[in-house]
């Protein structure tokens, strides 16, 4: 499976813009046949205009959404299509879209965890259902956004419901980079599976953003990583069967005895 995963700078509050952006670096960097999924970051649309999410936000049926169906059609590619805010029922939430190859929505989540340090909880609402994994090409794989790699009893959730690989959209702050890197690791070699992250770089409201998107294998070795400060993508092609391999010479799943925890 050939993966490509995104790490921009997004222009704060122009959702057009952005996503005119987005289509240019289809153009550049995805060709249909050699790309099977591609992967965007935590609330490109927008960037953490917070304030003013609730103008700026989308419905769920909303022109962010058509473009990944279109893009997805086009391309022939899987999108991980990062996430955006969306309004519903009057509230905003942080929601990741999956989009597959056909331009159907295989998948939506909202951000469980709201981060205090960037006073989100004023000014989103959490998800509120239970995390799943979704399916595409077969392979089960979980979504989690940027503050929720803190926490890893939903990732190893995800990875007990079958999940081979983790996505991950983000704009993680430059001030905590060193979490950053090493919690997805660490995420990786306890659950054994992929790990591709789409951190946005550039700055906003007075915090600068990591990059460093990275692609990690079930051994916990980094594939690929970018930079701290420039527009970039990686590309690496998973292979499915170092998971299993993986799980086979260390089976951690197996010596599990969640009974006493
Ligand atoms: O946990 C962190 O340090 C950063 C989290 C974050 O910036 C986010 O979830 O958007």
């Amino acid at each position: 499976m050939n993966i490509v995963t995104f790490q921009t700078d997004i222009i704060p509050g122009d959702p057009e813009a952005n996503r005119q952006a987005m289509k240019k670096r289809f153009e550049r960097v995805v060709t249909p046949g050699d790309t099977d999924l591609v992967v965007l970051p935590e609330m490109w649309t927008t960037a953490y205009t917070l304030p003013d999410l609730h103008t700026q936000a989308e419905e769920m049926e909303s022109r962010t959404l058509a473009l990944l169906k279109e893009l997805a059609v086009a391309y022939d590619v899987h999108i991980v299509g990062g996430s955006i805010a969306v309004l519903e029922n009057g509230k905003v939430y942080n929601r990741a879209l999956v989009v597959n190859r056909t331009g159907e929505l295989v998948y939506h989540y909202d951000k469980l965890h709201l981060v205090p340090m960037l006073n989100e909880p004023d000014f989103l609402a959490p998800g509120g259902q239970k995390v799943k994994v979704f399916e595409l090409d077969g392979v089960k794989m979980g979504l989690i956004i940027c503050f929720d790699l803190r926490f890893p009893e939903i990732i190893r959730e995800l990875a007990l419901q079958g999940a081979q690989a983790l996505f991950i959209p983000a704009e993680w702050p430059d001030a905590r980079a060193g979490h950053w890197e090493i919690l997805q690791q660490a995420r990786a070699i306890e659950n054994q599976m992929y790990v591709i992250s789409s951190n946005r770089i550039g700055s906003y409201d007075g915090v600068d953003f990591a990059g460093r998107s990275m692609i990690i294998d079930p051994w916990g070795n980094i594939m690929a990583k970018g930079s701290a400060d420039k527009e970039e993508f990686l590309r690496i092609s998973l292979d499915l069967e170092n998971v299993k391999d993986v799980r086979r010479r260390v089976p951690i799943f197996d010596s599990r005895v969640p009974e006493f925890y």
